[in-house]
């Protein structure tokens, strides 16, 4: 409920008077309703329908008062004129709340968005270590449908309540007693239908679950379709996703069925008691046609009330998961902020490195869970403008040890420092412009080549670009594209091969004329021949840049002025590539052999 409460204050802070404004509208509407609801009984009383004089109540004859005024040959015609002129009133005030209703919520929808947008790329990598993608999907789309259908239907809530509290007033004047025991009746009802709002909050958070694995599922399956295709799981698949179909099936009918029980509960209930009123009021009061009538009228004003109210809650208790998800997702955000958006990467002023990186006893484990370390007190030292390779069997710690670097992790213990400096959440965003990355799983966007460079550099001349393929041995199959630089490359460069992606990706590096340039495993996927050509550009950077590498095939980091090696999180060697493959029992020297071996 406090989730609630926070939306709604939220919702209070982005609309404003405004939200006042479409409540006082949505009132009036419901007055104007319920008021020409009860001027049918004059109306009714003209006809000779039924004799006002028989409705001995203040309201209604007061109201008869005015109508006795009106001449008697026009007094129908006048009656129907502001019947219908009250109808006229009602629809150009609800025209007008009904825009404003879609403005706010407009309004609301941005809000939560941009909102919840800005927290996620504010957090830092440990967010999106811990959260699946297809969830963040899932609370930015489906979550957030069902908050802004909660809201609304709080608000509706709001003024059914302001407009029961009229229709009561109004209903008390006319007779207390009738209006206690329906009031009476409904509060009864309300608690046997306690056990109505437990069952839909437990419908609502199935709802929520069952709509995370529905997105979480398709994106995996959609993600893994080459994989699913190849080993031929498309009917284990589509089994999996027909079950999820079927329990989302269920659940929503299990939601309806409770709304109609609800309903019906309700009605049934209504025609009982309206029934015992009427026999009690007939047969053992002796009461009047138009006390009848008052009767008939005030409840078929009241009770549908208590069954939208009933049901709106309903919704508004089964939709709080959504309310729960989005905020938890806002929460740990929050928690897990890094940076601020307001200060664009524009501004922030890169800092220059002299001398060195240095890694002092870094520890880092990925939870506390896990008894092994994934760096396990690092002592290192990086220089400037020189090319350091870290290498070490697979799951050794390298990336890890990259990533404590541009502190996308932070260690448990122990420090980085850059020429001394620590690093920390206030320097960090102008420590990373000093960074290009090339991760393992380089990223490109649905969009042409040109667009992918120029996101680094937006300024990026023609030249400038051809001069980054260039050094990526990437010019010349851009060149030989239907459309060059503007080809568009598919979801994350699918219509590109495994080592044309890798060549793009590094091109984006180098636009970027960063003072550090990281590479993990960034030309795993080139042939030999194109590999060498990146190694002597490479080459020709050194002096003029601190390159790191991470590579798996050791030949392609001869040239490096130091070599570190991992073994489970620990630098078990460190020295020059000649030095290090002298030392027969070291692991590097182990690792050279094997790779002999695989290439013999
Ligand atoms: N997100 C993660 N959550 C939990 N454990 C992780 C995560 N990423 C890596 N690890 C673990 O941390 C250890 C070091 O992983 P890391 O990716 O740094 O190794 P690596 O040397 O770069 O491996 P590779 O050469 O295969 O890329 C491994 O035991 C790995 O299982």
């Amino acid at each position: 409920m406090t989730d609630l409460i926070y939306y709604m204050k939220r919702l209070h802070a982005v609309s404003g008077i405004k939200l006042y404004l479409n409540l006082i509208m949505m009132i009036v509407i419901s007055s104007i309703e319920g008021f020409s609801i009860y001027l049918l009984v004059p109306l009714l009383g003209i006809t000779g329908l039924v004799s006002m004089g028989s409705v001995n109540i203040p309201f209604l004859d007061h109201i008869d008062r005015v109508v006795q005024e009106i001449p008697p040959h026009t007094r129908l015609l006048t009656m129907i004129a502001l019947y219908i002129l009250l109808i006229i009133v009602q629809s150009v005030i609800q025209k007008n709340q009904t825009v404003q209703s879609s403005n706010i919520q407009q309004a609301f929808i941005r809000d939560i968005r941009l909102k919840t947008y800005k927290d996620l790329i504010q957090a830092d990598w440990s967010l999106f270590l811990r959260t699946r993608k297809s969830d963040i999907n899932h609370i930015l789309n489906y979550e957030l449908v069902r908050i802004i259908l909660g809201t609304n239907l709080v608000l509706k809530l709001m003024t059914t309540f302001l407009f029961t509290a009229i229709q009561l007033t109004i209903a008390f004047l006319l007779s207390y007693k009738l209006t206690l025991f329906v009031m009476a009746s409904g509060l009864i009802l309300a608690l046997f239908s306690r056990r109505f709002s437990k069952h839909a909050k437990k419908i609502g958070a199935e709802t929520s679950e069952l709509n995370r694995q529905y997105v979480a599922n398709i994106t995996d399956h959609f993600n893994g379709i080459k994989d699913i295709k190849t080993n031929t799981l498309e009917s284990r698949h589509y089994g999996w996703f027909k079950r999820l179909c079927e329990q989302l099936e269920t659940n929503m009918t299990q939601f309806v069925r409770l709304q109609s029980n609800t309903q019906q509960f309700y009605k049934i209930t209504s025609a009982i008691l309206i029934g015992a009123l009427i026999y009690v009021s007939f047969e053992v009061l002796h009461s009047q046609a138009g006390q009848m009538l008052l009767i008939v009228v005030i409840f078929s004003r009241l009770w549908p009330k208590f069954i939208t109210v009933q049901n709106s809650w309903e919704s508004i208790v089964s939709s709080l998961p959504s309310f729960r998800s989005l905020r938890k997702l806002q929460q740990e955000c929050e928690q897990a902020k890094e940076m601020d958006l307001f200060q664009p990467a524009s501004t922030i002023e890169p800092v220059a490195m002299a001398y060195e990186i240095e890694c002092r006893g870094l520890y880092f484990r990925y939870s506390e869970n896990h008894s092994e370390y994934a760096l396990n007190n690092i002592n290192v030292k990086i220089p400037a403008r020189g090319m350091t390779a870290i290498v070490g069997k697979s799951g050794a710690g390298k990336s890890t040890l990259i990533d404590s670097i541009i502190g996308l992790v932070q260690p448990e213990r122990g420090e980085v420092l850059f020429d001394g400096e620590q690093l920390t959440q206030y320097n960090i965003q102008a420590i990373r412009r000093m960074f290009s990355f090339v991760s393992q799983e380089p990223f490109l966007f649905h969009a042409s080549i040109r667009d992918n460079l120029m996101l680094v550099d937006p300024q990026a001349t023609e030249e400038k670009l051809w001069e980054a393929l260039s050094f990526s041995v990437a010019d010349e199959f851009v060149r030989k594209l239907p459309e060059g630089l503007d080809t568009i490359i598919g979801d994350r460069g699918v219509r590109l091969s495994g080592g044309e992606r890798q060549r793009i990706v590094l091109a984006r590096a180098i636009l970027r004329e960063p003072s550090i340039l990281i590479l993990d495993e960034a030309t795993s996927a080139l042939d030999t021949e194109n590999e060498a050509r990146i190694q002597k550009a490479l080459d020709l950077l050194k002096g003029k840049m601190t390159i790191i590498i991470i590579a798996h095939r050791l030949s392609t980091i001869r040239n490096a002025d130091q070599v570190l090696v991992l073994e489970r999180g620990m630098l078990v060697q460190q020295g020059g590539f000649h030095q290090l493959s002298a030392e027969p029992r070291g692991t590097f020297s182990k690792l050279l052999a094997y790779q002999l071996e695989a290439n013999a």
